[in-house]
């Protein structure tokens, strides 16, 4: 029975400081447990890549170091940037913040929800309301949020962006952009859009992935510009579930390519590339391996949403392939739990 009242806690995994760093000079993800095992892992790859001298091997050592030690405060530093922002932050768009209106969703969206959750929806009904990317990856597209939301929460990052206030990075890879739970917006927005929205729809086009069992979420805006981050490597995310929505400006390139499946045997797959359309969104499994072509010009900004299912992760850690070791965090962590989530207890109304 669920036990109603106290917040659940959610942890990550110990790995997160160790495993995956990513090396952008050299192209690489890395293992990281100290110099004698980076050398005897990754000597050759990160000689072929350009790490020759003993100085180039300093440097990396140096900038590993800095990434772990990081990853080690990251938690505690994004709630006090929180705080922060909580207590001395004005929005310029204060409707941004409001509980989610249906008004702000296309109605598209609001629809195929709305047939995800009725009793008699089913797999091939909602494929009718989607345009399929690839069949084969499964990897979909539909609009999500109205032209004028987008605009509305374009200039509300925006202006959090200007302000003098603390930013921290979207992921280890996105050096620009915005994570929402840090500007208050998981409660109001992402939340309520993951349980009334997206989890119908994930349960039928997932299942196996945990598409009904989302229970957290890491949502974070990535802005791609000239002089910033224009590109993003090829990776998989630390999410079962992805949603990926374009908020705009107006920008050339930057399209969306999407390989294999990870750790799927190495089939020949071609590679998929999709072309961003503003306000809508690209649903893909997390481990499926995607990355960004270079901007061409102008400003891209994408609100990206990781969808996690504690009940699929508590099994295996999608980022090290093993059973976690947890570590409590803040907030919803990276969606570990220690316990299963608990089952609702349906009373009925007689
Ligand atoms: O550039 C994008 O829109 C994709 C971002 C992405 O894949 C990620 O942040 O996990
Ligand atoms: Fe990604």
């Amino acid at each position: 029975m669920a036990t109603a009242g106290a917040p659940r806690r959610f942890c990550r995994c110990a790995c997160f400081c160790t495993e995956n760093l990513f090396v952008a000079r050299y192209g690489l993800h890395v293992r990281f447990q100290g110099r004698q095992q980076l050398l005897r892992d990754y000597g050759p790859v990160l000689r072929s890549r350009g790490c020759l001298s003993s100085d180039d091997f300093q440097q990396l050592l140096a900038e590993l170091e800095q990434e772990v030690e990081r990853r080690r405060r990251l938690g505690q530093e994004s709630a006090a940037r929180k705080a922060l922002i909580a207590s001395s932050y004005r929005p310029a768009r204060p409707d941004v913040y409001a509980p989610l209106q249906d008004a702000v969703l296309a109605p598209e969206f609001r629809a195929t929800a709305e047939y995800s959750a009725s009793p008699n929806a089913d797999l091939g009904g909602l494929l009718q309301k989607l345009e399929t990317l690839s069949e084969e990856k499964r990897i979909y597209r539909l609009p999500v949020f109205t032209a004028a939301f987008c605009g509305a929460l374009l200039e509300e990052l925006g202006h959090f962006e200007q302000s003098d206030l603390p930013k921290g990075r979207p992921n280890t890879m996105n050096n620009h952009g915005v994570l929402l739970h840090e500007l208050g917006l998981d409660e109001p927005l992402v939340t309520p859009l993951r349980e009334r929205f997206l989890q119908p729809l994930m349960a039928l086009l997932y299942p196996e992935y945990g598409g009904a069992l989302l229970d957290s979420h890491r949502a974070f805006v990535v802005k791609y510009a000239p002089g910033q981050d224009r590109e993003l490597a090829c990776h998989y995310d630390n999410a079962e579930l992805t949603l990926n929505v374009a908020l705009g400006k107006a920008f050339t390139g930057g399209a969306l390519y999407f390989g294999g499946f990870f750790q799927a045997p190495a089939v020949l797959t071609e590679t998929l590339e999709v072309e961003h359309v503003v306000g809508q969104g690209i649903l893909h499994r997390g481990g499926q391996l995607h990355g960004a072509r270079p901007l061409g010009s102008g400003e891209r900004w994408n609100l990206v949403v990781w969808l996690r299912a504690s009940t699929v992760r508590n099994r295996l850690c999608p980022m090290c392939c093993r059973p976690p070791c947890l570590v409590d965090d803040e907030g919803f962590g990276d969606g570990f739990t220690r316990e299963e989530p608990p089952t609702v207890d349906v009373c009925t109304l007689t």
